[in-house]
């Protein structure tokens, strides 16, 4: 990606984040309400990162907000970010941001100056990296470029008393969405000479590039989940969306045992009907978090992990170690689902209580184990489904990764 941008020149993004939320109606402000555990606005930035083309990060907050900001930075160890003061309204926050890079600093944090600069609403958290660069390009080229994104609802005007003055042909018309991005000088010019009737209420940056740098955005199609989040059911479909899209891989863990390989090739062939990937490794290719990573190019959030009657909780507690030895729990919660291998004779008592210690623990590393016992003492037809109803149970837990469950013992 890095040549693809290349041409580009310097960019920065310009995240403005100092808005309270008032629709979303939480007394934590929105972009700081968690999202499967993670504040909304990491998420963000997370996106922004994985663009090493944006040098700069400008993330512009209230100053009660600052502290969080900060910590929040901290925690997730966010890279590339300044941060800014915000204003008392949307465009005086992004003014605020865009400040940053022309104007001298008391502790002398003058940030270079980009060709390009991206706005784009810290409560948008889903960024695609490829769409950026195409806005960002255009901008380069046009002098501003902003996404937008087919209206659902058709625009009306209502007269003074309340009833319908026009409408318009929602076909010839589009929802302005994010991210934007200018020429740097376009828009920091533009922003120079806002009224302060545009500052307090105008909610389009291409707008005033058009009203005072004279420059027509190029308007990009974005995909559809650029969406802002405002109301409260935008967090809970954030939530969905996050869910689903780390939801994709799936990794059994299994010794050499022979029931341990016979189950994880039954849980291996169902499974592979619900997941994009599936990858079945043995324990001994999964002492390091490099073959972990190799197996996936990556990260993968969800594992199987399956171990004999004789040796209970060996593999999962190994695999637990090797986990928290990275950072991969950070970003989002873990699911080790913990197969264990039973018969008619063998007790489940000290497997509940070994798992729920073990999960316990793991848990304070955002790492979720669930137990699962699957009664080999069958024969093939209904070993077969029994791994089919065990293969739902697993589908559920990781798709709902409840923190509620965790520890608990399900039996397929
Ligand atoms: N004074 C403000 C107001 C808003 N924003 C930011 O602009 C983005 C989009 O604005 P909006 O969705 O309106 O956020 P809020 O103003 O917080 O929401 P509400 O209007 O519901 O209060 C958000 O990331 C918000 O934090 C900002 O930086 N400074
Ligand atoms: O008006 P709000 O502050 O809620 O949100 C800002 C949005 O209007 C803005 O992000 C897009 O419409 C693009 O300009």
């Amino acid at each position: 990606m890095d040549d693809a941008a290349k041409d580009l020149g310097r960019c920065a993004v310009v995240l403005p984040a100092g808005g309270c939320g008032e629709r979303l109606g939480s007394l934590t402000p929105k972009q700081f309400c968690t999202v499967l555990g993670r504040p909304l606005i990491s998420h963000t930035l997370e996106a922004f990162e994985r663009a090493s083309w944006i040098k700069d990060i400008i993330v512009v907050v209230a100053s009660e907000s600052l502290d969080l900001m900060k910590a929040i930075i901290h925690k997730y160890g966010h890279q590339r970010v300044t941060l800014v003061k915000g204003g008392e309204t949307r465009h005086r926050s992004i003014f605020n941001g865009l400040k940053v890079f022309s104007e001298n600093h008391s502790d002398d944090t003058a940030i270079d100056k980009p060709e390009v600069v991206i706005i784009h609403d810290a409560v948008r958290p889903f960024v695609d990296e490829d769409f950026l660069l195409q806005v960002a390009k255009s901008a380069k080229q046009h002098g501003a470029a902003g996404a937008i994104r087919p209206l659902v609802s058709t625009v009306i005007a209502s007269s003074s008393d309340g009833f319908l003055d026009y409408s318009l042909e929602r076909a010839r018309h589009r929802a302005s969405e994010m991210p934007q991005a200018f020429q740097y000088d376009v828009i920091y010019r533009a922003y120079l000479q806002c009224t302060d009737y545009d500052l307090d209420f105008g909610t389009e940056c291409l707008h005033l590039a058009l009203q005072y740098s004279n420059v027509k955005a190029k308007l990009l199609e974005g995909p559809p989940d650029l969406w802002k989040v405002t109301y409260k059911r935008d967090l809970y479909a954030a939530e969905s969306v996050i869910k689903e899209s780390i939801s994709q891989q799936l990794c059994i863990v299994t010794n050499v045992k022979k029931e341990a390989i016979e189950v994880g090739f039954l849980l291996h062939e169902n499974l592979k009907l619900h997941y994009k990937q599936v990858k079945a490794v043995s324990s001994s290719m999964c002492k390091t978090i490099h073959h972990l990573q190799n197996i996936f190019h990556g990260q993968c959030c969800n594992f199987i992990c399956i171990n004999v009657k004789d040796l209970d909780f060996e593999e999962t507690q190994n695999l637990v170690d090797l986990l928290q030895t990275t950072n991969a729990s950070i970003s989002y919660p873990l699911v080790i689902v913990s197969v264990h291998l039973t018969t008619e004779d063998s007790s489940s008592g000290n497997k509940l209580s070994g798992v729920r210690k073990l999960a316990k623990e793991a848990h304070k590393s955002n790492i979720l184990v669930y137990g699962l016992l699957i009664n080999i003492d069958q024969d093939k037809v209904q070993l077969q489904q029994t791994v089919c109803e065990g293969t739902a149970i697993i589908t559920a837990l990781i798709k709902d990764r409840n923190p509620a469950l965790v520890g608990q013992l399900m039996v397929a």
